[in-house]
Parts: structure tokens; C-alpha cells; sequence
């Protein structure tokens, strides 16, 4: 406390001598370079990396503010600060994973992400803040993984391999990442981070959970590489006194630079016994100096912190090394073919990704079979519980005549036992039971139906009496309408069956006077099952995608594994392409097993093109990909991306004329469904398995066309949301 006030202390009298101690920070700027310059081996001069007035900020926070900071060539260099200054935020622009809003980066003598400049890539260890790793993943599938990004032949990548986990002394390689303990994660983490050998190292607090011991033997390893000159390193850590073996140290607090240069050089300046508490002085006199200018904006410590020391460039740390902010930005230049290059996928990273999704599947074969079962499990509760015929419908029976040759007992006989069950009650029971929802329906016969059905097939002129009486009278609870026109159905098919019975050949005279020919398309038996059954095949294909899309990328973004394949050379179409084409695989097997089952254990007719079927089918399985990156792109969290997913399914599935046609939707809304990606490829699907036609109709390639019009909508838009965001 009493050094804290004796900080307090000098950094109030620095404004009554402002003169004084401006010259003697000039000086100290001097000696510092001095000191830094002293400390560079010969020929290392040059700066691995250089940020000039950088400036960065979330939406309305300013995270970084004119920040200039310079990591020489072959040393290390220690950035730290409170949690939240913006060290992870920088670290992240110097690496390319975040643009900066303004001003200037160059490492290892190019911007991050310049075409044809290996960072991100194999010249950049990158060791993010979170662990990064897959879980499903050993030790040894880990380093093969980011080994293969880097282009490191089996031989390089086992050579490294074995060295690290002796050096980071870690378990088994072929321990599973789920099952080490943290301290022992974050060291795979590092080992991943020191794989290719790098130029230029990043690490985000390396040595949090990794106990004294083995944190001093990463130092001294860290110190080591650093020696030859080729490599350097920044790091950053909450252990402020483990940086003291740094080079250089930056101290930056809310968003700036306060002090740069060697740590022994920043403790002299500040009269300070330990870098902690040079840090607090350095904090103590900016906190002065801000609140003397009373420039405290609203917005928070991030831009107060922008105020610091009044009459000085409010960009430069109070010790500058390298060049000063003023310096002129260089102008870089990559010819078209090296632009090119640098813009197409490289297949050796699609590989890459597509064999860490084929091991991740293999270590999760639980959940790959319940991939591969879902869709089939889906259609197959359609094709049983939707569309079929009811059973056991409970009827009452009055039945006012009692001969046994009487037609209504002849009616009745041919009315489908299977689906309607008859129970012969007494008008006031058969009531009683319809009014306390027991009976569907009841139907009802006079005691005179015999004879007065007789007069209506024979004579030519009956009465009213003979035509009622003579009738079936049938009241039915029509709040349920399947089992009311199952009903209705039923007793029509039976008083056919009936009258052809009793008239044989004369059958025709009691005939209703329409007649069904036989169907052009389709069978007299064609049931609501055989409508539902294409566009729900199309629905399960889309919405299994966009599930396993959309959570798989927020997971791994949210984890950091994209941002890790990211600055390890992996762009973010290569990331699609990689996860598109493994898709594809699951996409195929679900298919294949889908239409097994519709076409061989359902039943359902195909009188078209198998191999139409199944493309439609895998164009909508990709545009469900599609969409899947398309919220990946857009949602950083994975409850929200699935709200976004589950949201737009029901919607979709009524609108879509899946469970019932378009023709019945209102006309505002028919507009809509028509421009949705289910509509006209169900109504494509269903023409070709039912009508056999092919791509000669409009029917058919309109279907096709609107979905291919989706796939690259959807693409599109997930690659411009992914720029827009990075
Ligand atoms: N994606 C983001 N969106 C909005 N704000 C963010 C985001 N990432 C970081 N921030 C904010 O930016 C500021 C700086 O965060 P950053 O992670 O760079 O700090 P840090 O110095 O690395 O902290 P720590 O040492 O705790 O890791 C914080 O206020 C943080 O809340």
C-alpha cells in the first residue's frame, strides 16, 4: 500500500512539473531503445510483427485504440494486462482471425491473410485462449490432423510427435482428448501450437493449469527456439512475474499500450522491485493523467483509457520501440496467378477436414448410427401411423327388422368388418352412447327397409315414404372428418357390393349416374400416405442436414477449433467444401436406406427415373447444408442456432404442401409456399415417382431448378455473412 501511494504521490506531482518530466521520459524513451536495442542479437532488428495506430471494436466497444506494438525479430514477447484490456482481441488481428477497423498490421513482413503469405498458415503457431480441441480426438489423431494441414509428411509429423509428448510430458498419444485432465489438454493445445516448427509463435496463455515445474520447462524450451533468431513469440499470461524471462514485455491496459520494452528496463523506469508493480505505477499515472484532462467520455474504462498522458500522441506507449506510429504504411503487391492460388481450396486441407469428420464418426459410432436410423425411423412412423385406414371404428346398429333374410342384415354383411365394429343396440342406447362419444356413428334401418328398398329397384314411381323408408339412415360425429369419410366410404363400397349381389347384371339401374373410369395416374387405392410420403422424404433429407450443419459449426466455432484450422492455413471455403462433401457420405447411406424402405418395405409405387429420386433427394439434403451454414454463419450460439432451425420447421412443413396441398392455401400465403425449397421439389418428386415423368416436364425441372436456386442462395449468403463477420 505504501508503494501504491507512493505511486500516487509521484504521479500527482507530474503535473506540477510537466516540463521536467516530459525530458525525462524522452530520456528514459531513449535508454529504453537503448537497452532493447542493446538486447537484440546482431542482424535481428527487424520486427516479426508490427501493429500501427490498430484499431478494433465489437459493435459500439472500442476494444483496441490506436494501438502500436512491435515484437522484434527472434524474442519473446510478453503481452500483459487486466482481463478484458484486449489481449485475445489483438492477438486475434495480428493472426487474421478478426480485421481490424483501422490502421495497420504487418507480420513477418506482410498483413495477415495477404495472398500468397503463410500466415495464417505453416509459418504461424497459433494457441488459442480456449483449448481447441476435439474431444472425440487421441492425442496422436490431434497432431496427425493440424501435421497434415501444415503439408508434414507421416515420417516430420510422428518425429515432432514423439518429441512433444515427451517434452510436454503428456499422456499416451493415444489417449483420448475427452479423458485428460485440463492442464493436460492445454498442453496438447501447445503441442498443436509448436507442431510445424513455426516462425512466429501466438500464444493465449499458455501456461494457465500447467504446474511450476513443467511452466519453467516450457519457458526454457520457449527460450530455447528463440535463440536461434529465426523464431519469435508472443505470449500472453496472467502470471505477470513469469514474463520477466520475455524479451520484451507490452503492458496494455483498456484497449492501449501503456509501456513496451525489456522487462528489467520497465521495472527501472517505474522504480519498481517487480513488473506487477511497475504495471500498477504505469496504471496510477495514466489513471492521473486522465482524470487531470477530465476527459472521461461515457463509455467505460476502454476509452478513458484513450485520454492517456495529455501533451503526448495518445497512440504512443510511454516507452516506443521500433519504428514510431508516423511511420508510412508499406505497399504490398501479389501478381494474379499468386491471388488466384490463393483464393482456391487447396485439396490437401479439404482431405484434411473430411478425414477429421470421418474419425470423429468413427470414435462416435452410437451417434453415427443414429444418423444413419433417424430418417428411415421418420418415414417409416409416416408410412404406418399417417394415411392408413382406421380400425375397429366403433358403430351402433338399430336394426328395426328381424328376419334373417332381411337386406339389411345382407347390407350389413358386406360392410368391412376389419374397420368398422357393428354393435347392434336400441334407437335410445345407440343415442345415448353416439351423444356420450362412445360411437362414431350410428346407422339405422326401419322395419319395413326389405320391402321398400324391394319397390325402389322395381318400380319406376315410388313415394316419399317408400324412398325414406327404403333408405339407410346413418348420424355421425363428424368432429373427427378421416374417421366420419372413412365411414361415409365404407357404407357406400358396401350398399354397392350389396346391390351387385342382389341385381347381379341389373346392378347398373340403381347405379349413381357418375362413373369412375379407370385413373389415368396413380390407383382407385391410392391412400393419403402415398401423397405425404415424397415431400416428407425431402423434409427429413433437409432438416437432418440443417441440424448437423448448423450445431456442428457453432460448436466448433464456439469452441475455437475454426479459428484454430483458420490460422493454421484452413480457409473458410475449404471448411464448407470439407464439411459439404462428408456430408454428402451420411446424406448418401440415409438415403439409400430411405428409399429401401419406402420403395421395398412400404410399398410405394416408382414409375420414374430411380436415379432423378435420388438426386432431387441429395439437392435437397445439400441445400439443407446449406442452410445449416447459413445460421452457422449467422448465430454464435447453439441454443439460438437451434431456435433458428426447429423455428423454421413447422413453418416450412405447412407451407410446403407436404401434409396437405398447396390448392388449399389461402392466396397470400400460396405465394410464399411457392418460393419455399420444399414446395415444388415435393410436387417434382411426386410426378416422377408416381407420373413417371421425367426432366422434359416443367413439373419436374422447376422442382429441380428451385432447389439448385436455394443451394447457391443459401451458399452465397453463408460466405458473405462469414466475411461480413470476420
Ligand atoms: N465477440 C465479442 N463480442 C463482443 N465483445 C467482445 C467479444 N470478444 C471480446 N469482447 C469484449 O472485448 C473486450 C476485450 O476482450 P479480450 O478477450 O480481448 O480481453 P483479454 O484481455 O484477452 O481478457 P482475458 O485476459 O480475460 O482473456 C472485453 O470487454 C470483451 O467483453
Amino acid at each position: 500500500m505504501a508503494e501504491d501511494a507512493a505511486g500516487l504521490d509521484a504521479a500527482a506531482s507530474t503535473g506540477s512539473a510537466a516540463d521536467c518530466t516530459e525530458m525525462e521520459e524522452r530520456q528514459e524513451e531513449e535508454n529504453m531503445k537503448a537497452d532493447l536495442e542493446a538486447s537484440l542479437p546482431a542482424g535481428q532488428e527487424a520486427s516479426a510483427i508490427q501493429c500501427r495506430d490498430v484499431c478494433r471494436s465489437y459493435g459500439k466497444l472500442n476494444v483496441l485504440s490506436n494501438l502500436n506494438l512491435t515484437v522484434p525479430q527472434g524474442h519473446i514477447y510478453g503481452l500483459l494486462g487486466p482481463s478484458g484490456c484486449g489481449k485475445t482481441t489483438l492477438l486475434k488481428c495480428i493472426v487474421g482471425t478478426l480485421k481490424i477497423s483501422r490502421g495497420h498490421i504487418s507480420v513477418l513482413g506482410k498483413p495477415p491473410a495477404y495472398p500468397g503469405h503463410d500466415v495464417p498458415g505453416r509459418m504461424v503457431g497459433y494457441m488459442p485462449q480456449e483449448l481447441a480441441l476435439y474431444n472425440e480426438f487421441t492425442i496422436s489423431d490431434t497432431l496427425t490432423f493440424f501435421g497434415r494441414i501444415h503439408g508434414l509428411t507421416a515420417k516430420e509429423t510422428r518425429a515432432r510427435m514423439d518429441f512433444l509428448v515427451d517434452f510436454l510430458d503428456l499422456p499416451q498419444k493415444h489417449s483420448l482428448v475427452r479423458n485428460l485432465s485440463g492442464g493436460q489438454k492445454r498442453r496438447v493445445s501447445l503441442g498443436a501450437a509448436l507442431l510445424q516448427n513455426p516462425e512466429l509463435l501466438i500464444l493465449d496463455e499458455p501456461t494457465v493449469g500447467v504446474d511450476p515445474v513443467l511452466r519453467a520447462k516450457i519457458w526454457q524450451h520457449l527460450l530455447e527456439i528463440v535463440k536461434t533468431g529465426r523464431v519469435s513469440i508472443i505470449i500472453t499470461t496472467h502470471y505477470i512475474e513469469e514474463a520477466r524471462q520475455a524479451n520484451v514485455v507490452g503492458l496494455m491496459r483498456s484497449g492501449c499500450l501503456l509501456a513496451e520494452g525489456p522487462p528489467d528496463a520497465v521495472m527501472k523506469q517505474h522504480s519498481a522491485a517487480t513488473l506487477e508493480h511497475a504495471f500498477l505505477r504505469l496504471c496510477e499515472t495514466s489513471d492521473q493523467v486522465g482524470s487531470k484532462r477530465g476527459s472521461s467520455p461515457p463509455g467505460g474504462p476502454l476509452e478513458n483509457s484513450q485520454s492517456f498522458e495529455s501533451g503526448r500522441d495518445e497512440s504512443r506507449p510511454i516507452l516506443a520501440v521500433g519504428p514510431g506510429a508516423a511511420q508510412e504504411v508499406p505497399t504490398y503487391s501479389a501478381d494474379w496467378k499468386v491471388r488466384a492460388r490463393h483464393v482456391l481450396p487447396k485439396w490437401r486441407n479439404i482431405a484434411a477436414l473430411m478425414i477429421k469428420t470421418l474419425v470423429r464418426m468413427k470414435r462416435m459410432p452410437g451417434s453415427l448410427c443414429f444418423q444413419f436410423l433417424l430418417p428411415v425411423i421418420q418415414v417409416s412412423l409416416i408410412c404406418l401411423c399417417i394415411g392408413g385406414e382406421p380400425n375397429e371404428i366403433q358403430v351402433a346398429v338399430v336394426n328395426n327388422e328381424t328376419s334373417p333374410s332381411a337386406y339389411s342384415r345382407s347390407l350389413l354383411s358386406f360392410l368391412d368388418n376389419s374397420s368398422v365394429h357393428q354393435v347392434p343396440l336400441s334407437h335410445a342406447e345407440a343415442f345415448d352412447g353416439i351423444h356420450n362419444g362412445e360411437y362414431w356413428g350410428v346407422i339405422g334401418f326401419g322395419e319395413n327397409f326389405t320391402s321398400y328398398l324391394t319397390k325402389r329397384m322395381m318400380q319406376r314411381q315410388v313415394s316419399r315414404e317408400v324412398v325414406d323408408g327404403g333408405s339407410v339412415h346413418v348420424w355421425l360425429d363428424l368432429t373427427n372428418r378421416q374417421i366420419a369419410l372413412m365411414l361415409q366410404k365404407n357404407l357406400h363400397e358396401a350398399f354397392q357390393t350389396f346391390v351387385e349381389n342382389k341385381l347381379g347384371s341389373l346392378s347398373y339401374l340403381v347405379a349413381l349416374p357418375i362413373k369412375f373410369e379407370e385413373p389415368i395416374y396413380g390407383s382407385l387405392n391410392t391412400d393419403f400416405t402415398t401423397f405425404v410420403t415424397p415431400g416428407a422424404v425431402l423434409s427429413i433429407t433437409f432438416y437432418l442436414a440443417v441440424g448437423l450443419t448448423a450445431l456442428s459449426f457453432v460448436l466448433e466455432r464456439k469452441e475455437g477449433l475454426l479459428d484454430r484450422c483458420w490460422v493454421a492455413g484452413v480457409s473458410s471455403l475449404e471448411t464448407m467444401l470439407a464439411h459439404l462433401f462428408s456430408q454428402l457420405f451420411v446424406i448418401s447411406v440415409q438415403i439409400v436406406l430411405l428409399l429401401l424402405f419406402i420403395l421395398l418395405v412400404f410399398k410405394l409405387p416408382n414409375e420414374g427415373s430411380l436415379v432423378l429420386v435420388v438426386v432431387l433427394i441429395v439437392l435437397q439434403g445439400i441445400t439443407g447444408i446449406s442452410f445449416g451454414l447459413v445460421i452457422s454463419a449467422a448465430i454464435d450460439d447453439e441454443q439460438n442456432a437451434n431456435q433458428a432451425a426447429l423455428g423454421i420447421f413447422y413453418p416450412n412443413l405447412i407451407l410446403s404442401g407436404i401434409i396437405w396441398p398447396v390448392e388449399c392455401i389461402p392466396y397470400p400465403l400460396r405465394y410464399i409456399s411457392m418460393a419455399l425449397p420444399q414446395t415444388y421439389a415435393s410436387e417434382a418428386l411426386r410426378c416422377i415417382m408416381y407420373r413417371g415423368w421425367g426432366l422434359s416436364r416443367m413439373m419436374v425441372w422447376r422442382g429441380f431448378a428451385v432447389t439448385l436456386g436455394w443451394n447457391t442462395f443459401f451458399l452465397v449468403l453463408a460466405t458473405v455473412i462469414l466475411k461480413l463477420r470476420s
